[in-house]
């Protein structure tokens, strides 16, 4: 459930008198998402997505957000169009938050995606790169490898508790990572989306439709951002205790951004890094809201042993073919 601010009628109607999208026809809240409130809104002139930001996502970066939105769409890059009030703002304030009003994207999000849906988000990942690479605004990873011994301090003994031993392999890959770091320093950087799971990407049939959610979007290598892909992606729940990699998808998802933005060799050698750098940056923020969540929150916390399950798997592979590039 993610409705955490209530927009009364009154309220709604006051803010879209400042648009030309006429008057609203439906209005409900959005049960998926974490961070923000959403609203699925129709109004006369078509179907939208009302956003309020709650405090996760940081004030200061909401330019940001809604500039780079802007720049995909202009180019035809099937995303969400912010839609800009008369007076050519798109950002406003409603019920005392930040709120924008961005276009409905259609498609659905898939559950358990195929082999085609992987080489296809590979290829729209990819486009989303070349799309971005004269996007001119910046914004360093807040949750990069700097950011990754403050969230894993003090939580040692909760990784222990999910599973015996594993504050010990955790340590190992932060070593690991930043001994690797230099390698990874050089690679090509540009725009990155920097959490296209399956939820934040939309599909008609096997077709790509488009992607949202880009507020984790930052400056930050290429290949990082087809690596947090292939750990959304390409793993699958293999029953208790066990997460395996499906190669048909991770190697289909290779060939599909490959297909569009071709693997420079530095950029093949440091996949493995990189995909054990995204499972453990994804394994330490669900650790951190695992073991802060209350009881009875409306938001339940992501299981972070997926993210274990993967690093166990990153360990063992030393090259790119054994992701299957
Ligand atoms: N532009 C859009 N078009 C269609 N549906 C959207 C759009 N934006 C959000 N949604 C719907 O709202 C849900 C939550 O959006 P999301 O951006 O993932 O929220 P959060 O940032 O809170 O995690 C999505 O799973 C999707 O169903
Ligand atoms: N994709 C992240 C959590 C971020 O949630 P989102 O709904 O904003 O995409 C994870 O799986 O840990």
């Amino acid at each position: 459930m993610a409705v955490y601010t209530q927009v009364s009628d009154e309220a709604l109607a006051a803010f879209l008198t400042e648009y030309d999208l006429g008057a609203a026809l439906s209005f409900k809240g959005i049960a998926e998402g974490v961070e923000n409130s959403n609203y699925y809104l129709e109004t006369e002139k078509g179907r939208f997505i009302l956003t309020l930001f709650e405090k996760r996502v940081s004030a200061e970066d909401l330019p940001y957000f809604v500039a780079l939105k802007q720049h995909l769409a202009a180019r035809g890059y099937p995303c969400p169009s912010p839609i800009a009030a008369r007076d050519g703002k798109a950002l406003r304030t409603l019920e005392g938050r930040p709120a924008l009003i961005v276009s409905f994207v259609d498609g659905l999000s898939p559950r358990r995606p195929n082999v085609t849906q992987c080489r296809e988000l590979g290829a729209g990942l990819a486009r989303m790169h070349l799309a971005l690479a004269d996007f001119a605004m910046e914004r360093a990873n807040s949750l990069g490898p700097a950011a990754w011994p403050r969230l894993w301090t003090g939580r040692e003994a909760d990784a222990d508790a999910l599973q015996p031993g594993l504050a010990e392999a955790i340590a190992g890959d932060l070593a690991a990572i930043a001994a690797a770091k230099p390698a990874a320093l050089n690679l090509p950087r540009g725009t990155i989306h920097a959490d296209l799971f399956p939820d934040n990407a939309f599909f008609l049939g096997d077709t790509f439709s488009g992607a949202i959610d880009f507020y984790f979007a930052c400056t930050d290598a290429l290949a990082y951002d087809l690596a947090i892909c292939l750990n959304a992606w390409a793993f699958e729940d293999g029953g208790r205790d066990s997460i395996d990699y499906n190669f048909s998808k991770g190697a289909a998802l290779i060939a599909g951004y490959e297909s569009v933005r071709p693997l420079e060799a530095a950029e093949r050698e440091a996949l493995p890094v990189l995909a054990r750098g995204a499972a453990l940056r994804f394994f330490l923020t669900r650790l951190v809201d695992w073991s802060s969540t209350p009881e009875g929150a409306l938001v339940k916390p992501k299981n972070p042993l997926e993210y274990a399950g993967r690093l166990a798997f990153h360990r063992k592979v030393e090259t790119a073919e054994g992701y299957g590039a």
